[in-house]
């Protein structure tokens, strides 16, 4: 078998390993359970949060040849096909690049003949917000009245740009960001069926970096796997992703509110040498100082609550919050996020944070000694 990319291979085929959608998934259960279904849909919600694989899950739902089910039979030739992406009454259209008239009419010209082999003709329109204004008056006409047969599944990225007329025909499901927890979780467990060695950490570095989406998660994974030789460890994921391990962070941080010319330099000396995203450090030295900060403030506060986690430096991180003034934790949350602002104009970001490092150390604040 020609090799598949891990996003795809492991595509959900059941609603069941859907993750991170409760809601909606519930909402087309009791929908297809009750045989109450709408002919056109909308999914909507960011990037790799599972759109087209429901559509097509929902496909295969209403064409199976046993029957409408929440639990399609996946052995029928209807559902292999549509697994294959080869079913004849599924059209599958990315309205990115199909945007003109001529395209919605070649489309929707036949749309008053039978399906060939299934109960409905499935229309599935990625990326529907970008549709020219005349194909969007085309879609307008079959979507006020469409045939019996019919039934639209529209998924977008971009609710806003879709017009109000398109929208109040549609029954909505919001599609949200999968959590960090979700994602890992899905991730370790296509790990473990691929037998590929991994580290907790990595994982989460990675959970955390795809910002909710599960698509992003899968594709660095696959990246993380191939400069790893199989093995998906801490360190080459820090690398990937061109950023500090967090104990760096921290020394650097440390290094700071202790004034420690000398250690900021031999820092930064190491970090001219890898090959680092420079922005990212300031980034990361804030959401520590936020942390700090929060610790400063609620000392009981839930650990889970703080996301600058790594069991080994937490105790230096409380230590800190034990020892600083708020006020001097929040001047240098302040100078950095000024920095941060003010990267785009600097002659480059690896000026423009040392010169923010820089900065910080000579504000007016006494020292910590003791950390
Ligand atoms: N909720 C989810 N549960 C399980 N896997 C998911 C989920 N969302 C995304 N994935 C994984 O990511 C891949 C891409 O997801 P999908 O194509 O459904 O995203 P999408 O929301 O349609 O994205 P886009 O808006 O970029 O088209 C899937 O093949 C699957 O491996
Ligand atoms: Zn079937």
């Amino acid at each position: 078998m020609n090799y598949q990319i891990l996003a795809n291979k492991w595509r959900p085929k059941y609603f069941k390993s859907i993750v991170g959608q409760n809601n909606v998934i519930s909402a087309i259960k009791n929908g297809l359970k009750l045989g109450r279904i709408h002919h056109s849909w909308l999914l909507y919600g960011m990037r790799g949060t599972g759109k087209t694989t429901i559509a097509r899950l929902l496909a295969k739902s209403l064409n199976c040849q046993i029957g409408i089910s929440y639990i399609p039979c996946r052995i029928c030739s209807n559902c292999k096909e549509i697994e294959k992406g080869t079913f004849i009454d599924l059209y599958e259209i990315d309205a990115a690049s199909r945007t003109k008239v001529e395209d919605m009419k070649e489309l929707l010209d036949n749309i008053h003949y039978s399906p060939v082999k299934g109960k409905f003709k499935i229309y599935l329109i990625d990326e529907v917000h970008m549709l020219s204004k005349n194909s969007f008056n085309y879609l307008l006409k079959t979507i006020e009245e469409p045939p019996k047969h019919i039934k639209f599944v529209l998924a977008t990225t971009n609710l806003e740009k879709v017009p109000k007329t398109i929208l109040s025909r549609c029954l909505h499901f919001q599609l949200k960001p999968i959590s960090i927890f979700e994602i890992s979780e899905r991730v370790k467990f296509i790990l473990s069926k691929e037998n590929i060695l991994f580290e907790q950490e990595a994982i989460n570095l990675l959970s955390i970096e795809s910002e909710g989406s599960l698509r992003d998660a899968l594709n660095l994974t696959e990246q993380a796997i191939s400069i790893g030789n199989g093995i998906v460890s801490t360190k080459n994921v820090y690398n990937m992703l061109g950023k500090l391990d967090n104990k760096k962070i921290l020394k650097i941080t440390i290094a700071l509110l202790r004034k420690d010319f000398k250690e900021i330099l031999s820092i930064l000396e190491h970090i001219r040498k890898i090959n680092i995203n420079w922005e990212n450090i300031l980034i990361e030295m804030l959401k520590l100082l936020y942390q700090i900060s929060m610790l400063i403030s609620f000392p009981k506060i839930d650990q889970n609550y703080l996301f600058f986690k790594d069991t080994n430096n937490n105790e230096q991180i409380y230590k800190i919050s034990r020892i600083s003034k708020y006020a001097d934790i929040q001047l240098y949350y302040h100078t950095l996020l000024i920095g941060q602002k003010e990267l785009s104009i600097a002659p480059n970001f690896q000026i423009g944070v040392e010169m923010t490092i820089l900065r910080a150390l000579h504000l007016d604040i006494d020292p910590i000694k003791h950390i």
